[in-house]
């Protein structure tokens, strides 16, 4: 499970948060201790390396373990940071403190350019160009030889100053520590709050961050500058710690070697970062020998990594101490959560949609009308269209022609996190959850468009942010008994039975608060019980206000719910008219029985 997991976090978890706390607390008093203790300056060198590194895998872990964006060229981004500080402090004599924001943001900004790829391609084709990028880097380094010098690089890079003097190696120790506390602090608030679970649902599952209008693009381009400002950070501190920069420092290697440090630590672990340069760096570097057998090392570390602990070490070892300790409390720890509000239920009207693939017409002309406050059901044989019209309708997939009105209002070509922010919620054929969050978090990402905080207040964890999350989570829980799963919140939502899986994505789609809701095949699978329980569940929807739009192949809950049906053939409307009628009707009995 996820460091976003509810178990780890909430504070009616005994011993949880708290413990965590003094644990970091004593782990970075103990480490700040280390230039005291430690009688060789090698070893006090050594660890400032080792929180440079940190810094880097930090950023790299939030934008591949969290958000999962490959990217084989961190080492070009942490190159961009040491030399804009190395230029700014020799050639323009900057101080260090003045270098280094233009640093972070330079290499900030050259991140987010590297996003741009992220938003068309595959992970591979991802992985390939950012490679090619950070070779291109390193060609550049050495050809502009004016402003980099070339193979020989830039010396005489200052150390930062404290009270008019360079720090000495203790001091530029304690800054790199204090920037490794505050950097897993902030990511740390980051990565467990909506900001978080969006970049999880963008490595697990885009389609429900879209559905709880989460705009997905601007979440991959904050990921990269995000972790590009980490790494442009931990540049302009290498240069600061070397005295010097050259092109051989920032190689295809080292843009590899954090990947690794990444995927052997723990990938979408908080701890990872530092797990892995631990067992990457300062492992063979002590074990001197060793040294030499690195890449072996390396190469070994990630076949064991893949085979016994997929999810590195830190996940291993979160797994191991779950294993050990009784499942959170969640439910009964809570306050009685408020009844959601009423909400203006929204009409849907769409006219002669048509949408082709290739040479498949999946619509030729589908009508479809819902008044407000109903529950409208889309019946149709195999591959009659239901699912594309529920795409075209949400945005998810772009029409050929015809229009879709919601609420009176024309919704042309609007992006499926802008349907979602104009009320409109959904679920899909096949559950698209974050199989490694716990149910409760799995609601609570659909709140995203309405929670408040900005992302600056999450990150300094301020009360605002804290109180808006708290509250949240007790409507959370109140959906997550309205469905019926009030007693799995804490249960991570891809080890639910197939049917709880349905009802927790109907419950994400309500912490939306649509006004209208469309449902894709909710019965499949279900139980004879849960069916009932799905029956009562979307009576009491449309009560709350909520338009219903059920695509269903179960006749019997059709005929049991619906105010109205409307039969899709060959991607056109047959008829719609009222179950009764519908259902019974020769034409519609014609194409089902294939007459
Ligand atoms: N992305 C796509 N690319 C190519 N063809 C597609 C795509 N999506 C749907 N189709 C085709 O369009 C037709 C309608 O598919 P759709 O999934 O909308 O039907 P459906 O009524 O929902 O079917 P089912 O009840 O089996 O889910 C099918 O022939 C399908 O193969």
């Amino acid at each position: 499970m996820s460091d976003a997991t509810l178990a780890a976090r909430r504070p009616w978890v005994a011993g949880g948060p708290r413990a965590r706390a003094a644990g970091i607390a004593l782990a970075a008093g103990a480490a700040a201790a280390l230039p005291l203790v430690a009688g060789d300056p090698f070893v006090v060198y050594l660890a400032t390396l080792v929180g440079i590194y940190v810094l880097v895998a930090m950023g790299l872990n939030l934008l591949f373990g969290y958000a999962g964006q490959v990217s084989l060229g961190h080492g070009a981004l942490v190159a961009v940071g040491a030399y804009v500080a190395a230029v700014l402090t020799t050639a323009h004599e900057w101080s260090f403190w003045a270098a280094l924001p233009v640093a972070m943001l330079g290499a900030g900004l050259v991140g987010s350019l590297m996003a741009l790829p992220a938003l068309r391609l595959s992970a591979w084709y991802l992985a390939l160009i950012t490679l090619a990028f950070g070779m291109v880097v390193n060609g550049l380094l050495v050809e502009m030889r004016a402003i980099t010098g070339g193979f020989s690089g830039i010396f005489g890079v200052p150390r930062p100053e404290a009270g008019g003097l360079p720090l000495d190696d203790a001091g530029f120790f304690w800054l790199v520590l204090a920037f490794v506390v505050v950097t897993y602090l902030v990511l740390r608030n980051l990565v467990r709050s909506r900001v978080g679970r969006a970049l999880i649902s963008v490595r697990d599952a885009e389609e429900a961050a879209r559905s709880a209008g989460a705009n997905t693009v601007r979440l991959k381009v904050f990921a990269f500058f995000l972790s590009a400002v980490l790494a442009g950070a931990a540049g302009a501190l290498l240069a600061g710690l070397k005295g010097m920069v050259t092109p051989d420092d920032f190689t295809i290697d080292f843009s590899v070697f954090f990947l690794l440090v990444v995927i052997v630590g723990g990938a979408g672990r908080l701890g990872g970062p530092v797990v892995g340069v631990l067992a990457f760096f300062v492992l063979p570097e002590l074990l001197g020998a060793l040294a030499e057998w690195r890449l072996l090392v390396y190469g070994a570390a990630l076949l064991v990594v893949a085979v016994y602990a997929p999810h590195g070490i830190a996940g291993a070892w979160s797994r191991w101490w779950r294993s050990r300790r009784p499942p959170a409390p969640v439910a009964g720890c809570l306050p009685d959560p408020p009844r959601p509000p009423r909400r203006d239920a929204l009409s849907l009207t769409a006219r002669g949609l048509v949408k082709g693939f290739g040479g498949v017409r999946a619509l030729r002309s589908a009508d479809l009308a819902v008044p407000a406050g109903t529950i409208h059901a889309v019946v149709g044989p195999n591959g009659s269209g239901k699912t594309t019209l529920l795409n075209t309708i949400t945005g998810y997939v772009r029409a050929d022609d015809g229009t879709v009105r919601i609420g009176g209002r024309a919704m042309a070509r609007r992006s499926p996190d802008r349907m979602a922010r104009a009320g409109v919620g959904r679920t899909f054929q096949t559950p698209r959850l974050l199989p490694e969050l716990s149910a409760l978090d799995n609601v609570l990402l659909g709140a995203y468009a309405r929670e408040r905080s900005a992302a600056v207040v999450i990150a300094a964890g301020l009360p605002p942010a804290r109180r808006e999350v708290a509250a949240l989570t007790a409507e959370a829980m109140a959906y997550l008994r309205f469905v019926g799963l009030g007693d799995v919140a804490g249960q991570q939502a891809g080890a639910l039975p197939h049917g709880k899986q349905r009802l927790l994505e109907i419950g994400r789609a309500l912490m939306a608060r649509p006004s209208l809701l469309l449902l894709d095949e909710p019965a499949a699978g279900l139980s004879m019980t849960e069916l009932d329980a799905l029956g009562r569940l979307l009576r009491e929807i449309r009560a709350d206000g909520v338009t219903v739009v059920l695509i269903e192949h179960h006749i019997e809950l059709v005929a049991e719910v619906a105010d109205a049906v409307t039969v899709l053939h060959e991607g056109a409307t047959l008829l719609s008219a009222p179950p009764a009628t519908a259902l019974t009707d020769d034409r519609v009995l014609d194409v089902y029985l294939g007459r």
